[in-house]
């Protein structure tokens, strides 16, 4: 199960990637079916076949449109792992890794990271926790952020959120943040409503065809936003950890 993903050794848990890389590298390999039936065998007490894959969430909208906020309240009420994309590259740049300054310019011109680095630190948020469903927030950005992911995870999110908020609005809440962003000043905000415009909505779209997509109206407060998104989580089946 899930939960004998973290009880590995960071050793172990470190083969298991580099494990996965391989397959899919060789093989394009739906690398979480490998990871079930052959290391993670229910056999051997692993996971069974009705929960082998997490049931995950993109969270998607332009600038401040409320994903952080809105994944906080699913978290509080449904019991999901939030995983922020933006929180992750941001870690990086504060651990001073080796694509550290990479994603920090990256981030102030309000522009994307390249997906192999963001798709990497995804994978391993996921294989690392105990949690089978998650919200991944501010992911994928752009369609290449979307194959990449599809490709190494070997799966597609089971549904998608999406904040439709108008520009005005989201801007008004970015630059009243207050909380140090880098990227929440005018002028990058600029650059990240239209990297969005460009780049973010034709993979909306492709949700939408795919009849994945919730479309959310993100105006009002943040109870009356939350009230929209409870009836889409309410309503799902999904795997248990038991
Ligand atoms: N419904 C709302 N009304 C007013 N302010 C809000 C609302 N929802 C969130 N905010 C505030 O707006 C700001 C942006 O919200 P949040 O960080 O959730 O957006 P985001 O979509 O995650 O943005 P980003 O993509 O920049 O990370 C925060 O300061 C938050 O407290
Ligand atoms: N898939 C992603 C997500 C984010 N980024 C970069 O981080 C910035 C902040 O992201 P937030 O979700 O916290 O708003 C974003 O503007 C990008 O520069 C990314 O490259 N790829
Ligand atoms: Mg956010």
């Amino acid at each position: 199960m899930w939960r004998r993903v973290a009880s590995l050794s960071p050793l172990v848990s470190s083969s298991k990637s580099r494990l996965l890389n391989q397959v899919q590298v060789a093989y394009g390999f739906n690398a979480w079916q490998m990871f079930s039936t052959q290391v993670l065998n229910p056999a051997e007490g692993g996971v069974s076949d009705s929960r082998r894959t997490p049931f995950v969430t993109f969270v998607l909208g332009g600038p401040g449109s409320g994903k952080g906020t809105q994944c906080t309240r699913i978290v509080e009420t449904f019991g999901f792992t939030h995983l922020s994309a933006g929180d992750l590259l941001r870690r990086e740049i504060s651990s001073n890794s080796e694509n550290g300054s990479m994603i920090l310019s990256t981030i102030k011109e309000g522009k994307i990271v390249p997906s192999v680095v963001t798709v990497q630190l995804i994978q391993k948020a996921i294989e690392t926790s105990d949690s089978n469903r998650f919200l991944i927030d501010g992911f994928p950005r752009t369609e290449e952020n979307r194959i990449a992911y599809e490709r190494v995870i070997g799966a597609e999110p089971d549904i998608v959120l999406f904040f439709d908020c108008p520009e005005e609005e989201m801007v008004k809440r970015v630059l009243n943040r207050n909380q140090g962003r880098i990227d929440d000043n005018i002028d990058t905000v600029k650059e990240r409503l239209k990297v969005f415009a460009e780049l973010n909505l034709p993979v909306i779209k492709h949700y939408s065809k795919k009849g994945k997509l919730y479309k959310i109206d993100g105006t009002g407060s943040e109870d009356e936003i939350f009230e929209r998104v409870r009836p889409v989580f309410a309503a799902l089946r999904y795997p248990v950890l038991l």
